[in-house]
């Protein structure tokens, strides 16, 4: 695996062909997919389940799979996102009434574990729970549609979590999402993620290639 994970987001593929979608951005150089699921109810719009996921896997799709729960309650769908083939399971903590329930859950069922930060969702809800994560979303656009601008005050708040992962010492990834692209990758970077989804920025354009290797260009100019 790559150190810094470019991390597509299907929400922006074309879901007539999802698998031909999927084959072709991790050809291109994608590290993970990243799969958003959405309930018209939590967030105002409605995706995909674990049967999607499934498909996905029994199509031939091996790299990690990424699934982002927008939904409330989160719980009951956790073991059959597991069964379904998901590497890594997030969800927000505003959604679940017994935060480290759920993160222990998804670990009972293999799973890595990780919560999400909406752009107003403050840090505290990371207290106590640090040793149960293996991956902190911090989302920089607020979360129901792709194609949205990315919201400059995700770079501090970025900041702030970094320092709290290497001030813990623990191995947790920092994921962003929501309007990266090649023009800002570096500067997100540089303000401490290592995981990268992009959705509307890489589907739908002509070659995935290009733009995955364009990001990883910018991501190696970063500085500390
Ligand atoms: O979770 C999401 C929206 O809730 C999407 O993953 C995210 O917005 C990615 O899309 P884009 O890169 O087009 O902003």
């Amino acid at each position: 695996m790559n150190e810094n994970w470019i991390a597509p987001s299907i929400l922006s593929a074309n879901f007539a062909k999802l698998g031909e979608e999927v084959d072709n951005v991790l050809a291109a150089g994608a590290d993970i997919v990243h799969f958003d699921v959405m309930d018209n109810h939590f967030v105002p719009n409605l995706t995909i389940g674990p049967l999607v996921c499934e498909a996905l896997r029994k199509h031939g799709v091996t790299a990690p799979i990424d699934v982002h729960l927008m939904i409330e309650p989160v719980d009951r769908i956790i073991p059959d996102f597991a069964k379904a083939g998901a590497s890594i399971i997030t969800f927000h903590p505003e959604a679940s009434v017994h935060i480290d329930r759920t993160l222990q859950l998804i670990k009972d069922n293999g799973c890595k574990a990780g919560l999400v930060f909406n752009p107003g969702t403050p840090l505290h809800y990371l207290d106590y729970v640090m040793d149960k994560l293996d991956m902190i979303l911090l989302m920089s656009v607020n979360p129901g549609f792709g194609g949205q601008s990315f919201i400059p005050s995700a770079l501090t708040k970025l900041r702030e979590v970094r320092k709290k992962i290497d001030d813990s010492g623990l191995n947790i990834r920092l994921e962003i999402d929501g309007g990266v692209n090649g023009a800002n990758i570096r500067a997100i970077k540089e303000a401490g993620a290592d995981t990268f989804v992009a959705g509307s920025a890489i589907f739908g354009k002509p070659d995935y290639k290009q733009i995955i290797d364009d990001m990883r260009a910018e991501l190696a100019k970063a500085g500390k």
